[in-house]
């Protein structure tokens, strides 16, 4: 199955955008009218440029305000086509898109645009091209595709087929189901595109907001196994109308774009086992059990520092590595790397972004396969030169270019601990009771949030918990979890919007998308804040006002509102449970840990705390933090 993408759907200059787009591994591009009449080539020479970056176009779109016409208007939508059947042959396409009509004068009636597509059919097939039919959600007349295919097959013309676009079907809640009744070969070609569901009207809404398959809420997925069935073998192809896309970065969408197709076409392919599909096979989602391991790096002068955190926490130093200036901090099951090297990927990422989380140990199903999957959708792979003993563990790029390690319960990998570490004394600290990582929090560029919510949900089996907004006093974060359906793997995406938010001004101090908090579980939240009390931990401190309105909010007693607001722990419910939650001081550029206790089925982060915890933040942080944009 071919893929392609339309030109509307990056950012750049033409040139830029096929160079993209070849090098993100797709097929072919259609051809967005307005891109090519917006720069100066000759069409002959835009379909040499395009054929030379090893890109066919099985498309040119698209063609308005067609159909049911009455004269003179009729015959000059017929000359119209003649000039652009004109272009296309110079531009060397066969297929051009014809987008149900707008105009206010088109008359409707099946039959009457049967007659103009058999008509225009007719035409096309003198110069071997060919029409695609597709009904705009907003079309005058044509807005279903039902009704586009009893168009088509009126027309019954071998030059006339339908074109389908996933925005157009599932935005109207039309069943994709339908599609499993028309014939494949009727169909001509097949575009696609997600979206979040809003509540707005179907134009501004796909002009504005449409995303890549899988990073919306729209059932694509159903729409392509429902076009698969029918025997479709045609293009599959992405025309995504985005503002923030439009704004964002050619490459990475482009690699995005493909991703997201691969990674659909794969669902379909287990979803629908019974269908012949000439598909590379990848290994499937890989389930996450836990973190194995958070990796910081940092200096041997910030490193004593860092350390009197950790033990302060409640961690202790366990092992020392083989052969680097590495050393294992443990409490329960969380595993702290601490990496002083001064060569590496550890010490080239303290040199761009300081102290902090430069690798995650994942543990998942199968390490191997894991790989497999991430470099099957395009992530890069990551290996550097092994020192002696050290074993050959896989690892990808990572969000923000950190990197991310698999481990698995294989003969191999689970005896990474005790072949790369000499055990050392435990030393002093007294353990607090942290059992696991709870979740692991990642700040980027709003504008990049997308496209980490695609790499995790597509590598791994973790679904998107509703967006919520985090108000920071100078502007909002938007907040996007992604967990395992049982909730041992969670990571947060939180999007910064300006620099002058806490989120904001973090990525600028550390250059680039990076993780900003570790959030520790604990069974016994007050046990844990009273152990690390005694060991120097300085919580940050809550605002009294935060207890007085947690009373009221919550009817809870008088004491145990005195108790959190002793240890500075934050509160909330849900339908499920409670959450209680403590943080650090902000450390650096902002980087901090969390401890948290969940309780019943509680699911979420504490979002209604947020503001408080932040504006805490930046209290303490004093006026550094409040940068002009
Ligand atoms: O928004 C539009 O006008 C438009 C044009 C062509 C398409 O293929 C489409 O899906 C939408
Ligand atoms: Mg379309």
């Amino acid at each position: 199955m071919k893929t392609a993408i339309a030109t509307v759907s990056i950012p750049g200059d033409l040139r830029r955008k096929l160079k993209a787009i070849a090098r993100a591994g797709f097929d072919g591009v259609e051809i967005f009218e307005q891109d090519f009449i917006a720069q100066e080539m000759s069409p002959r020479d835009v379909g040499t440029m395009i054929r030379d970056h090893g890109l066919e176009i099985p498309l040119f779109q698209p063609f308005r305000d067609f159909e049911t016409l009455p004269e003179p208007h009729r015959a000059r939508a017929f000359d119209r086509a003649e000039r652009k059947f004109d272009l296309m042959q110079e531009m060397g396409t066969d297929l051009v898109l014809v987008c149900s009509s707008v105009h206010p004068r088109a008359l409707g009636g099946i039959d009457r645009a049967a007659e103009d597509f058999r008509e225009l059919g007719e035409r096309a097939a003198k110069r071997g091209l060919r029409i695609g039919f597709e009904a705009l959600a907003w079309g005058r007349h044509f807005r279903d595709h039902r009704d586009v295919w009893e168009v088509v097959r009126r027309a019954d013309h071998p030059s006339v087929g339908m074109i389908l676009d996933s925005f157009h079907t599932l935005a109207r809640q039309i069943d994709p189901d339908t599609i499993r009744a028309i014939p494949g070969d009727k169909i001509f070609f097949v575009q696609l595109a997600d979206a979040p569901k809003i509540d707005m009207d179907l134009l501004y809404w796909s002009r504005h907001y449409r995303n890549m398959p899988g990073e919306g809420d729209l059932d694509v997925t159903g729409f392509m196994r429902a076009v698969c069935a029918t025997g479709y073998a045609g293009p599959v192809s992405l025309e995504i109308f985005n503002d923030q896309f439009r704004a964002g970065k050619t490459e990475a969408l482009a690699r995005d774009g493909h991703r997201s197709l691969v990674h659909l076409m794969d669902e379909v392919r287990r979803a629908e086992p019974d269908l012949r599909q000439d598909l590379p096979v990848l290994p499937e989602r890989a389930e996450v059990s836990g973190v194995a391991f958070v990796e910081f790096t940092t200096s041997e002068a910030e490193r004593p520092q860092l350390n009197a955190l950790l033990k302060s926490l409640g961690f202790a130093k366990v092992g020392q590595h083989i052969s680097k200036q590495v050393t294992l901090w443990q409490q329960g099951e969380v595993r702290i790397v601490v990496n002083t090297e001064e060569q590496g990927f550890a010490h080239a990422a303290f040199l761009t972004h300081g102290t902090g989380v430069c690798d995650i140990g994942l543990m998942v199903d199968d390490a191997k396969k894991a790989q497999k999957r991430a470099v099957g959708l395009g992530a890069v792979k990551f290996a550097q030169p092994l020192g002696e003993g050290e074993l050959d563990i896989p690892a990808i790029r990572g969000a923000g270019g950190s990197l991310m390690h698999f481990l698995d319960g294989g003969a191999d990998l689970s005896r990474v601990w005790s072949a790369e570490f000499t055990r050392c004394g435990a030393g002093a600290s007294r353990d607090a009771g942290l059992t696991r990582v709870d979740h692991i929090a990642q700040t980027t560029d709003y504008d990049e949030m997308l496209s980490w919510s695609l790499f995790y949900s597509a590598i791994f089996r973790m679904g998107r918990a509703p967006m919520v907004d985090v108000v920071d006093p100078d502007g909002l974060v938007r907040s996007q979890a992604l967990q395992s359906a049982d909730g041992q793997f969670r990571v947060t995406l939180n999007g910064a919007e300006t620099h002058r938010t806490l989120a904001g001004h973090f990525l600028a101090d550390s250059f680039g998308s990076s993780v900003q908090h570790v959030a520790f579980a604990s069974d016994d939240i007050f046990a844990t804040a009273a152990a690390m009390a005694e060991q120097g931990f300085e919580p940050l401190p809550i605002s009294p006002n935060y207890y007085e309105d947690l009373a009221a909010r919550f009817g809870l007693e008088a004491a145990e509102v005195a108790r959190m607001k002793a240890f500075n722990i934050l509160y909330d419910e849900d339908e499920n449970g409670a959450f209680c939650q403590f943080y650090s001081r902000p450390w650096g550029d902002g980087l901090f840990f969390e401890i948290v206790e969940r309780r019943g089925g509680y699911d979420g982060y504490g979002a209604p705390n947020a503001p408080f915890r932040i504006a805490a933040q930046k209290r303490l942080l004093g006026a550094d933090v409040v940068l002009e944009p």
